[in-house]
């Protein structure tokens, strides 16, 4: 991520959104796209649910749409894009029960969000487009640079801090992540912040060190404030592919996560991973990173996301996300 230029104007999300998605879309075209023409039957619908689970949507979406196909079309021709319309729609209908932006309206404040995933999942990118989002609707931002094992994450947090002109609570290396947390809280508090997001670190090689170290941040900001955390927020990297599901049982168990968000939907051909994720988990999409600058995260769209993955065409400019 480059640059902290004024967010790209909400009418190219929609094709930002799609070229980002182009290298999921086109391997489901492709997959697609082998499919033999002749008369749906028992093996071409087999063939289809292999094209379907290929592209990452899980199995479940796989099933659903093929026997969707199968009422609808047997015995008859099925081209490509009747395969995509129903894709679009199957996933628009997964996606919306889940698709809900993270609500920081609500009092108490500061509304304190804790971000938590493994390293290197774009954790903190995501800190800074959600720091951006919401100085944009005027909101008091503060960061906390909770993942006190590694220098080079405090520094990089600091240099978002400083490009955004937003306090980053730090503390030196190996200093105790909970206290830091605690007193990240008390500042934000005390200077009348809105929105606190706390880092946090990712090192699942130690999963048993890793929850205590959750666990002990989240008993101590209740400590100060009863309901935090508002958020526990997990990071995903579209380009670990099923990976990113195992990822979400360990982080449930060791940090009670509450919704996901979702990055590098752009340099990868296994976007349908979020829709196998979101309908394993039952858990909220937040917003998804398609990109490295700062604009390129954004409340989660349903109808957007769904006809960019499918590689449809956006059928109604009322499709776009919500400003929020
Ligand atoms: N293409 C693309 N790159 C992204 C996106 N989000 C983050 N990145 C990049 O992914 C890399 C890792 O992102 P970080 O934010 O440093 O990830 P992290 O989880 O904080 O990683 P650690 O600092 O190692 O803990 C960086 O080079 C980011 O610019 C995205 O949506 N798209």
């Amino acid at each position: 991520m480059s640059d902290t230029a004024p967010p790209t104007p909400k009418t190219s999300w929609l094709g930002r959104l799609k070229s980002g998605l182009g290298l999921s879309s086109s391997k489901l075209s492709e997959n697609l796209a082998v499919l033999t023409k002749r008369p749906l039957d028992d093996d071409m619908l087999e063939e289809i649910e292999d094209a379907l689970i290929a592209s990452d949507l899980g199995p479940a979406m796989a099933a659903r749409i093929t026997a969707k196909l199968a009422a609808e079309k047997y015995d008859r021709q099925v081209t490509d894009m009747d395969i995509k319309l129903l894709v679009a729609d199957e996933v628009e209908a997964v996606m919306t029960k889940v698709a809900r932006p993270l609500d920081i309206t609500a009092f108490p404040r500061p509304h304190t969000i804790l971000v938590v995933g493994v390293n290197g999942s774009g954790k903190t990118t995501t800190i800074a487009k959600l720091a951006h989002l919401y100085q944009e609707q005027d909101y008091r931002v503060m960061l906390a640079a909770g993942d006190t094992f590694r220098a080079a994450a405090i520094e990089q947090l600091k240099v978002w801090g400083d490009r955004l002109n937003i306090d980053v609570i730090h503390k030196d290396v190996g200093g105790d992540a909970a206290s830091l947390a605690y007193d990240a809280l008390t500042q934000a508090w005390e200077l009348g912040s809105d929105v606190l997001i706390i880092d946090t670190a990712g090192r699942l090689q130690n999963k048993q060190g890793l929850m205590d170290e959750l666990a002990k941040i989240k008993r101590v900001l209740k400590r100060r404030m009863e309901s935090a955390p508002h958020d526990v927020l997990l990071v995903l990297d579209a380009t670990t592919g099923q990976n990113a599901l195992t990822q979400i049982d360990v982080f449930k168990e060791v940090a009670g996560v509450t919704g996901l968000a979702m990055t590098k939907l752009d340099g990868t051909a296994r976007g349908g991973v979020l829709v196998a994720a979101a309908e394993r988990s039952g858990l909220p999409v937040h917003a998804i990173g398609v990109g490295e600058k700062l604009g390129d995260l954004r409340p989660f769209d349903p109808r957007a996301f769904a006809e960019a993955l499918a590689g449809i065409a956006p059928t109604d400019a009322k499709h776009q996300p919500p400003a929020s």
